[in-house]
């Protein structure tokens, strides 16, 4: 989405990068005083080497050359200091202020919902965390420096030519606005390019992020061929639109270094030969010469550094753009205070008996808001009743779980959790009291404590031993290579199927909700596996109110209820008996996802 950089646009940009800035105002004092300083004295330099050349051409006198010599060492000393002063500064602001925005975008990220990452891709989110924090970087840690350097150099070396020598200032002054109209000419589309430039770099990561993910799809159908060529056709954008960007780039240094020099020929020119006319001394014109380089390079680098800022400023606002983007679920301003932050089974407040109660629910997914994922669903769960969902695929099961971790709020109608409404409650009291054991868990790339403590931090050695018992995981993780500080996840040990319910199982029950939201698993597990997990299961819902996606006969035989749902409706609900003889999809469902059921029963 490349946009056009305005004024506006930049104004909007800079002053929130500003939050990250000032709390080191002590630290850019610092900075700027080692650079003016450095700058003055570069300028002096200019003075010495007019003394060093009269000394040897004019007066000749050894000892008055030592004398300017020795001037000329300590000055470049002080310079030299002041030199390591500033870049040290700068460079630690930059990596510092780099590191801020870092981890503010991601702290942002945390709080945005799910539905804005299935807008945005994770490649690019990553580009921006790295990539464009990376350009920041080096415009807070060297190009400004440079810039403010240059532009103290630029301006006190225009002023030390005046002095010096104001016909030959003259010649130089008008090569300056010449080396301007490139500068910015160019400058502006150079920063255009750039944000192109990195959106495209941020495309060919997520691409190769999406195929590595599914490396397995990928060569079981064997399409390496094919991918290799749609990566490459990536790339090659990605290097097309690079290859203008530097081409402007390299343009903007060339003529703006080409002019400079012309100019300083010409100078040289009238200069010298006002020396041979004896109107200005050798000293004079060295002088001079010195100041017109100078000069010279600072527009130079001046012109460098602008197209630098041109691209961190693209990356600058992308970045501020992220930080600004406000999320759609958040926490109420004043929170509804629960009593009990997070109630032990059994001890809810005598009024809270409905633990979950949906009013007319109507719910569309932002991605395809005419399609309704739940149509006026209205729902009483009681606290402690164990709640069975079927229907086919579609149905609205999975949306169903996703409004009741608040992930989506419906567009129409109530849910509420212990009577109060879900907008009323804090985010992390409404979530804290429910407890998800996805169909598919994920697990960290990190050991078997961590990936169960997910579900409380706090938790003691004992605590996370005792709920892996519960879970009936304890025997496998033992049996690990390294027990519980085994890694799992994508660079550890893999699990199967069985093992990784009842490791998401032992993070529930550590959790200890009072709600309990289970997806069954579609696959079906072995004999031995499936008994483990049913055992677990029976336990963690135990004294909890459940609400489970339910695939298997035992599970819906064992609940209290069962509603059928069909098209985000619920058609029908009673007991496993009852819609057995009342509702004719239910009949139909039970012949259909239960016969494997039936058919190992024997
Ligand atoms: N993130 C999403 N964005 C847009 N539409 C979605 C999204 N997730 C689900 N849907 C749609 O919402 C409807 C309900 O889907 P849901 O996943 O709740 O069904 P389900 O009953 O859980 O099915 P299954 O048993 O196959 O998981 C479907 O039409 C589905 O295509």
């Amino acid at each position: 989405m490349p946009s056009t950089p305005s004024l506006l646009s930049a104004r909007q940009t800079l002053l929130p990068m500003l939050r990250f800035i000032t709390p080191y105002r002590g630290r850019i004092v610092i900075a700027i005083t080692a650079l003016v300083v450095v700058a003055g004295i570069s300028l002096s330099l200019g003075q010495s080497v007019k003394l060093v050349i009269n000394n040897l051409f004019v007066v000749q006198s050894q000892r008055e050359l030592a004398v300017a010599l020795g001037i000329l060492a300590g000055l470049i000393t002080m310079i030299a200091v002041g030199t390591f002063v500033r870049f040290y500064t700068m460079s630690w602001l930059g990596e510092r202020v780099s590191a801020d925005i870092r981890r503010a975008v991601f702290d942002h990220l945390l709080l945005l919902e799910p539905s804005y990452f299935e807008e945005n891709q994770s490649g690019e989110l990553m580009s921006r965390l790295t990539t464009d924090t990376t350009l920041l970087q080096t415009i807070v840690g060297s190009s400004f420096s440079m810039a403010l350097r240059n532009a103290l150099t630029l301006v006190g070396g225009i002023a030390m030519l005046l002095v010096t020598n104001l016909k030959l200032t003259a010649l130089v002054l008008v090569g300056i606005p010449l080396a301007l109209v490139p500068v910015l000419i160019l400058g502006r589309r150079v920063r255009k390019l750039s944000r192109h430039s990195q959106d495209t770099i941020a495309d060919v990561g997520s691409y190769a992020g999406e195929i590595i993910q599914n490396i397995k799809a990928v060569q079981s159908y064997t399409r390496e061929a094919e991918e290799r060529h749609a990566f490459g056709v990536e790339v090659e954008q990605a290097f097309a639109v690079a290859r203008t960007r530097i081409r402007e780039r390299a343009m903007l240094f060339g003529s703006v270094m080409l002019l400079m020099f012309l100019g300083i020929c010409a100078m040289l020119w009238v200069g010298g030969s006002d020396v041979l006319a004896g109107t200005i001394s050798p000293g004079d014109l060295g002088a001079f010469v010195f100041y017109a380089l100078m000069v010279a390079m600072s527009l130079a680098t001046l012109a460098e550094v602008y197209g630098e800022v041109q691209r961190a400023a693209g990356a600058a606002e992308r970045l501020m753009e992220l930080l600004q983007v406000a999320p759609d679920i958040c926490d109420p301003p004043e929170p509804a205070n629960m009593q009990n932050r997070a109630p032990a089974n059994g001890q809810m407040a005598a009024n809270a008996s409905n633990a979950i109660e949906l009013e007319n629910v109507s719910f569309a997914y932002p991605s395809r808001p005419k399609k309704l994922a739940l149509n006026n669903l209205s729902l009483t769960i009681k606290q402690g009743e164990t709640v069975a969902l079927v229907g086919p695929s579609g149905a609205g099961k999975s949306t169903l779980f996703e409004l009741l971790e608040r992930f989506y709020d419906p567009q129409q109608g109530e849910i509420r959790q212990f009577n109060h409404p879900y907008r009323a409650l804090a985010l992390a009291d409404l979530r804290g009291r429910v407890g998800l054991v996805p169909q598919n868990p994920v697990l960290f790339s990190a050991d078997v404590w961590r990936n169960i403590r997910y579900g409380n931090p706090q938790a003691s050695d004992a605590a996370v031993m005792e709920a892996a018992r519960k879970a009936h995981a304890h025997d496998f993780i033992a049996a690990l290579p390294e027990g519980y500080d085994s890694f799992l996840g994508e660079r550890g040990v893999r699990l199967s199927g069985g093992q990784k319910q009842r490791i998401a199982i032992a993070r529930a029950i550590l959790k200890d909700p009072p709600i309990l939201l289970l997806d069954e698993a579609t696959s079906a597990l072995d004999a031995e596996s499936e008994h483990y997990v049913q055992a677990a299961l029976n336990d963690l819902m135990r004294e909890r109110t459940t609400l489970i996606i339910a695939h298997r006969l035992a599970t819906v035989v064992h609940a209290d209820r069962i509603l059928v749902m069909q098209d985000g409706e619920i058609i029908d609900s009673g007991t496993h008996t009852s819609l057995q003889t009342s509702s004719a999809l239910y009949r139909r469902l039970c012949e259909l996802q239960f016969a494997t059921d039936e058919l190992a029963k024997g």
